[in-house]
C-alpha cells in the first residue's frame, strides 16, 4: 500500500500549557513495495510518525493516506479496524507484550481479534513458524520459557499472522546481540520480498539503513531533513553530523581512505568484502575500469 504524508503536524497535549509540536509540516511519499528507513536522533519524531500509520494517533493538521484510508484531524476512517489489520506494527521490545499461556495462543491473538477463522489461523501459523526461525514443537510451550531472541520472534510472528500489507518496525533489533540482529534483519528482508510488503523501518542503525532500505528519510526536530537513496543521503557526512548522525562505517572507511591515499572510491552500498576488493584493486594501481 502507498503511504503519503501531506503537510502533517502533530501536537501532543494540544490546547494545554504543555502542548508540544512533535511533527512539523511533514510531507513524503512511500510507494507500495518499498523498504524505507526512517532515521533521526532521539526526539526527532520517529515514534510519533509511525503511530500515524495504523491510526493510533491522527494528525493535528494535514493528511495521512495509507492505501485507501485517509486520516485527518476531523475525519478518522470509519474502518479503523480494517486499517489496523493491514498495517502490522512491531513495537520496540515487542516481547514485553506477550501474555498468553502458549506460543500458539499468542500468535493467534491478533488474527482472532480480526475475526480470522480457526482453520485459517492454523494454516498461517504453520507458514509463519519456519519463516521466523522457530520450530513447531515450541507452539505448545509458554513463551516465557523461551530465550529473549525466541520471544521476540514469537511477538513478530503474532504481527505477521494478521497478514499485513505494510510492516512497520520500530527498532526491531534493539537489545539483541550482533548475530541475532543480523538474523532478524535478514528475516525481514526475506519476508519483505516474499510477501510483497511495504516495510517501514525506524532505526538508529545507519548500517541497517544502508544494507536493507531502498529509500531513507531523515527526521530532525519533527521535520524532514533529508530524503533519498541510501547511497546518496548516507554519504553526506557534514549534513548528517549537523543533526547528530553519522555516516555508516563503510562510508567512513572510504572517506578515511580518500583522505589518506587521495583516491576516491564511490560508495555504492558495497559489502565489506566488495570494498576490500575495491581497495586492493586501487592500491595495485587499478581503477574503476579494471
Ligand atoms: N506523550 C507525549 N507528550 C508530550 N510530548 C511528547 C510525548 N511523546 C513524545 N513527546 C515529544 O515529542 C517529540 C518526538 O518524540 P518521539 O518519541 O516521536 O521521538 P523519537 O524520534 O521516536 O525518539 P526516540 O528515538 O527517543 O524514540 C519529543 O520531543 C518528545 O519529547
Amino acid at each position: 500500500m502507498d503511504i503519503t504524508f501531506e503537510n502533517v503536524n502533530y501536537i501532543y497535549q494540544q490546547g494545554t500549557p504543555f502542548a508540544h509540536k512533535a511533527i512539523k509540516d511533514l510531507s513524503f511519499h512511500i510507494p507500495s513495495g518499498s523498504f524505507v528507513a526512517i532515521i533521526g536522533h532521539t526526539g526527532s519524531g520517529k515514534s510519533t510518525l509511525i503511530q500515524h500509520l495504523n491510526g493510533l494517533v491522527h494528525p493535528s493538521a494535514g493528511t495521512v493516506t495509507i492505501g485507501n484510508y485517509r486520516l485527518t484531524n476531523d475525519e478518522k476512517p470509519k474502518n479503523m479496524k480494517e486499517l489496523r489489520s493491514k498495517v502490522g506494527v512491531v513495537f520496540q521490545y515487542p516481547e514485553h507484550q506477550l501474555f498468553e499461556e502458549t506460543v500458539e495462543k499468542d500468535i493467534a491473538f491478533g488474527p482472532e481479534n480480526f475475526g480470522v477463522s480457526k482453520e485459517e489461523i492454523a494454516k498461517r501459523i504453520q507458514e509463519i513458524i519456519p519463516a521466523v526461525g522457530l520450530s513447531g514443537e515450541m507452539l505448545k510451550r509458554s513463551p516465557f520459557d523461551l530465550s529473549g531472541g525466541q520471544m521476540r520472534r514469537v511477538a513478530i510472528a503474532g504481527v505477521l499472522a494478521i497478514k499485513p500489507d505494510v510492516l512497520v518496525l520500530d527498532e526491531p533489533t534493539a537489545g539483541l546481540d550482533p548475530r541475532g540482529q543480523k538474523e532478524i534483519m535478514n528475516m525481514f528482508k526475506e519476508l519483505h520480498k516474499k510477501e510483497g510488503l511495504t516495510t517501514v523501518l525506524v532505526t538508529h542503525s545507519m548500517e541497517d539503513a544502508v544494507q536493507y532500505a531502498d529509500h531513507v528519510i531523515i527526521l530532525n526536530k519533527g521535520t524532514k531533513y533529508m530524503e533519498g537513496r541510501p547511497e546518496d543521503v548516507l554519504t553526506q557526512q557534514e549534513a548528517l553530523n549537523k543533526v547528530q548522525l553519522d555516516v555508516p562505517e563503510a562510508v567512513q572507511f572510504l572517506l578515511n581512505f580518500e583522505k589518506r591515499f587521495g583516491i576516491k572510491i564511490p560508495f555504492q552500498r558495497q559489502t565489506t568484502e566488495e570494498i576490500a576488493r575495491d581497495v586492493h584493486r586501487y592500491l595495485q594501481g587499478g581503477g574503476e575500469n579494471e
